[in-house]
């Protein structure tokens, strides 16, 4: 990869060095530790820095912790004090549902709200006392990768596809800084799924967007990540680029890559 003058190198993410316009890291992971309620570790201790306007993928054999980290950095489940902060605060001291708008997160099934494409689009805003315009609702659906002539559809009547892109319109409206993406493409045929594939990079590009997104398919990792982070019982074992990954030297996350590819 190149670098331009003004683009600074640093190295994160446990030695990789990633491209990162701007030098802080968005989300700092430190030690973050998950038991089940039976005693099981989930989580071991996961350290990871993730830079701003980075998308970052994260992959591994299935129930090796994948969503259960995801889910600590908008507090699905409650992570330890310190464990996670952005931009250098601990999330625990935030108020919840504003670290929810700028920590946005995509499923893997879209669930939209009754009424239409722009009621769910609006929904968010209207929250806090804010009614998005017809324009505003347009861009967001352009910038989700959907016609503007969405707006009107009822959400009933879309295919899974474009619900899931209404529910990226939807989150993006709460101008978030993260997206948190759980499988977000693995209900979807694969023109749907390039459809969210080119979004997500759009708004890398437009918003400097910070990504991790969790996949089990190595190849939709290759094509838009920036690095890649794979996870076995609950530690992240190897930190690689998406062309290196050949290079993978733990076991199990060799065999899951050859077993994947
Ligand atoms: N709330 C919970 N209580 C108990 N065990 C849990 C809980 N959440 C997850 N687990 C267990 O933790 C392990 C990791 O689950 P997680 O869903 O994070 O894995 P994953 O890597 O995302 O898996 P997959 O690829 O199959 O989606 C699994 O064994 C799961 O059963």
């Amino acid at each position: 990869m190149e670098t331009t003058p003004d683009e600074t190198r640093i190295p994160m993410l446990n030695g990789v060095d990633v491209i990162e316009p701007e030098t802080k890291s968005k989300i700092q992971v430190r030690g973050l530790t998950r038991v089940s309620d039976t005693g099981v570790p989930i989580l071991n201790g996961v350290s990871v820095d993730i830079p701003k306007g980075v998308i970052v993928g994260i992959i591994g054999p299935s129930g090796s912790g994948k969503s259960t980290l995801l889910r600590a950095l908008n507090r699905l489940w409650e992570p330890p004090a310190g464990t996670v902060l952005l931009d250098g605060r601990d999330i625990c001291d935030l108020d919840v549902l504003t670290l929810r708008r700028k920590v946005g997160m995509l499923f893997q099934l879209p669930v939209l709200f009754d009424g239409t494409v722009a009621d769910n689009i609006r929904y968010g805003p209207q929250l806090r006392g804010k009614k998005l315009s017809d324009t505003e609702v347009s861009k967001l659906l352009n910038l989700a990768d959907l016609d503007s002539s969405f707006a009107t559809k009822a959400g009933g009547e879309l295919s899974v596809g474009q619900a899931q892109r209404v529910a990226l319109a939807r989150t993006l409206a709460n101008d978030p800084k993260v997206l948190l993406l759980d499988e977000p493409t693995s209900a979807l045929d694969p023109i749907s799924t390039q459809n969210i594939e080119d979004a997500i990079v759009k708004l890398k590009k437009a918003r400097s967007m910070t990504t991790v997104m969790v996949s089990h398919s190595v190849k939709q990792i290759q094509r838009i990540a920036d690095v890649v982070c794979l996870l076995v019982n609950g530690e992240i074992v190897e930190v690689l680029k998406p062309d290196h990954l050949s290079e993978a030297k733990h076991p199990m996350a060799l065999r899951f890559l050859q077993l994947s590819s």
